[in-house]
């Protein structure tokens, strides 16, 4: 019976779609105080990594469960553009610090980089101007991030992780229900990323910890390894001169 009862658990959890996002910004906009703070709805002031780290949890959206994968991708390598998470994911978000004509600057940039790369297949964009609290710094008018999601057909929302607004919780459902509309249009996935090598981070070696509470994780993405089949077959489909 058990074995019956573990099995059906294994069928439902192979059967969930699985949506990955890459979120990406330059350097301090808040990317992982904002992939924390979405799931986990806590606030984690400092932050430092110099990987890319990759949260894995279960949640709910409109009454059904999803699988979800975030990539919250380091900018300590300023030069280069993160091209593996962009072939790795479903969707994107990207973003900004108001205080910070750079951060706009890099974040169009980004986004300009994104639909090259993805062209033969979109996919969907969230663009976020973070720490809406600070207003007395603010150097990005609220019209300069709409025009640019606007150009790029993204959505957008001014946000503050610090204060925790309610729009990063709708942004981010939005953008999965959004996607897990796309997969289920397609007919099966074609390949599975299950191949996550990584260490687990435990409190005493890392900022951040599993939330076992809601049944997450979080790894250290060994990056050749948690990129290359997806970003493989991607290449493969999309551009026929391509290699790793
Ligand atoms: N005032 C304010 N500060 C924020 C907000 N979100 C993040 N911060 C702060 O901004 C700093 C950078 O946040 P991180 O989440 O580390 O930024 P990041 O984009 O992941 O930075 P890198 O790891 O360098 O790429 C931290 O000191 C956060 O506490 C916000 O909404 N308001």
């Amino acid at each position: 019976m058990i074995d019956i009862v573990q099995k059906m658990k294994t069928e439902d959890k192979n059967n969930m779609p699985k949506v990955r996002i890459a979120v990406i910004g330059k350097s301090n906009v808040g990317k992982s105080a904002l992939t924390v703070r979405y799931l986990t709805r806590r606030y984690i002031g400092e932050y430092r990594s110099n990987t890319d780290l990759l949260y894995r949890q279960t949640l709910t959206i409109n009454n059904s469960p999803i699988e979800v994968e975030v990539v919250d991708v380091c900018s300590c390598d300023l030069g280069r553009f993160p091209e593996e998470p962009i072939y790795w994911a479903d969707a994107c978000v990207v973003v900004y610090d108001i205080t910070s004509k750079k951060s706009l600057t890099h974040a169009t940039e980004l986004i300009q980089k994104v639909h090259q790369l993805r062209s033969q297949h979109q996919i969907p964009m969230l663009l976020l101007g973070n720490k809406a609290d600070l207003e007395h710094l603010r150097e990005v008018e609220e019209i300069e991030g709409r025009t640019l999601a606007v150009q790029h057909g993204c959505q957008f929302y001014e946000i503050s992780v610090a204060e925790n607004s309610s729009l990063i919780y709708s942004a981010f459902d939005l953008l999965l229900s959004e996607c897990r509309s796309v997969l289920s249009t397609q007919k099966t996935r074609k390949f599975s990323v299950s191949k996550m090598i990584g260490t687990l981070i435990g409190n005493n070696n890392g900022k951040v910890t599993s939330n076992t509470s809601q049944g997450g994780t979080v790894v250290v993405c060994q990056k050749s390894d948690l990129y290359k089949s997806r970003v493989l077959k991607r290449r493969h489909n999309f551009t026929a001169t391509a290699s790793l």
